[in-house]
């Protein structure tokens, strides 16, 4: 039996805290960590978040995990445990992933690999705009070997109380830790015994969720783009990316109608990638907004060269 490595599984729908927990889990381990991370749309932006020593970062773009890159995942563990040799390995998946056939899969095909568990992070603040849980979060939350019951912030504490004991009826098993920027002992985080579970049905995914980028050519004005952001309809749900403004690049992130923008330390290539759901015939509009914000495009008012 060659020596394993235990693999860490961070799942949970989109905007719930993935990329939070990484950071946490980065900035709070003395472990030489891999990371994995599998983003829905196109273009990699969790990888540029995460920081730390003794990191390694690989990242797997324009797909998901636990179906169509299946191969590539599986080929990036292998070549990571190789070049790496990182004590721990921790997988961030696309908030749309159903995590029971990867778990399933990486356990059975690679042999150096032992799951150690799957985290589910759950946002309590979408759990309260949207009660109804659908197929794959269900399929998270029953994965899970520990439950992150995320945002608390954001709930009042008899609200808190109903969605623990909602994730209960689904995962009767699973510690659920409530948490607030996925601040939680990392002691809980690493060695957690995963529950092998029984193989998963063949599936397909659902084409729930669509995504676009846009990459600005030059500084956006802020004024525009914070008025573009608040008029977005609730056919987006989750948006992120670099937002280059005159002064510097700021991370934007916007989940289920909140929104921050954080002014970054480092000059990052404007990037913005929207997801939702029937976000199509939006596209368009939402393209021609952003670019009508670039600076190169806003007319200028005729106040600013009144003195010159
Ligand atoms: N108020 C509040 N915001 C949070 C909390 N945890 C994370 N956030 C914010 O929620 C947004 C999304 O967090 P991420 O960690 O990027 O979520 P994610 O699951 O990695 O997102 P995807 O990879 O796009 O699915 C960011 O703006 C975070 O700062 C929390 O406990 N409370």
């Amino acid at each position: 039996m060659p020596i394993q490595t235990p693999l860490i599984l961070l799942t949970g729908p989109l905007g719930s805290g993935k990329t939070t927990l990484l950071q946490h889990m980065v900035q709070s381990s003395a472990l030489r960590l891999a990371l994995l991370i599998n983003e829905f749309g196109e273009f990699g932006i969790d990888g540029k978040l995460v920081k730390g020593k003794n990191l390694q970062i690989i990242e797997l773009e324009g797909g998901c995990v636990c179906c169509s890159l299946m191969g590539e995942f599986e080929a990036a563990l292998e070549e990571i445990i190789e070049t790496a040799t990182p004590e721990a390995i921790v997988v961030e998946a696309t908030g749309v992933a159903e995590p029971d056939a990867l778990v399933f899969d990486v356990s059975d095909l690679i042999p150096q690999i032992r799951m150690d568990g799957v985290i589910t992070i759950m946002d309590a603040d979408a759990m309260v705009a949207f009660p109804d849980v659908g197929h794959t979060i269900q399929v998270q939350i029953k994965a899970a070997d520990l439950l992150l019951l995320n945002k608390s912030d954001l709930v009042s504490p008899h609200q808190q109380q109903s969605l623990q004991t909602r994730l209960r009826t689904l995962n009767s098993s699973a510690p659920i830790i409530p948490t607030t920027y996925c601040q939680v002992d990392p002691e809980l985080l690493f060695g957690l015994v995963h529950h092998q579970k029984v193989q998963p049905a063949e599936y397909s995914h659902q084409p729930e969720y669509e995504s676009f980028s846009y990459r600005p050519t030059g500084p956006l004005q802020r004024s525009c783009f914070e008025r573009l952001v608040k008029e977005l309809g609730p056919e987006i749900y989750r948006a992120k990316g670099f937002v280059p403004f005159p002064d510097r690049s700021y991370l934007f992130n916007y989940v289920n109608r909140r929104w921050t923008l954080e002014p970054l330390s480092e000059e990052e290539t404007g990037l913005l990638v929207f997801i939702g759901s029937n976000i199509k015939p939006k596209e368009a509009q939402i393209r021609e907004s952003l670019r009508a914000c670039e600076i190169s495009q806003v007319a200028p008012s005729p106040f600013t060269n009144a003195a010159s």
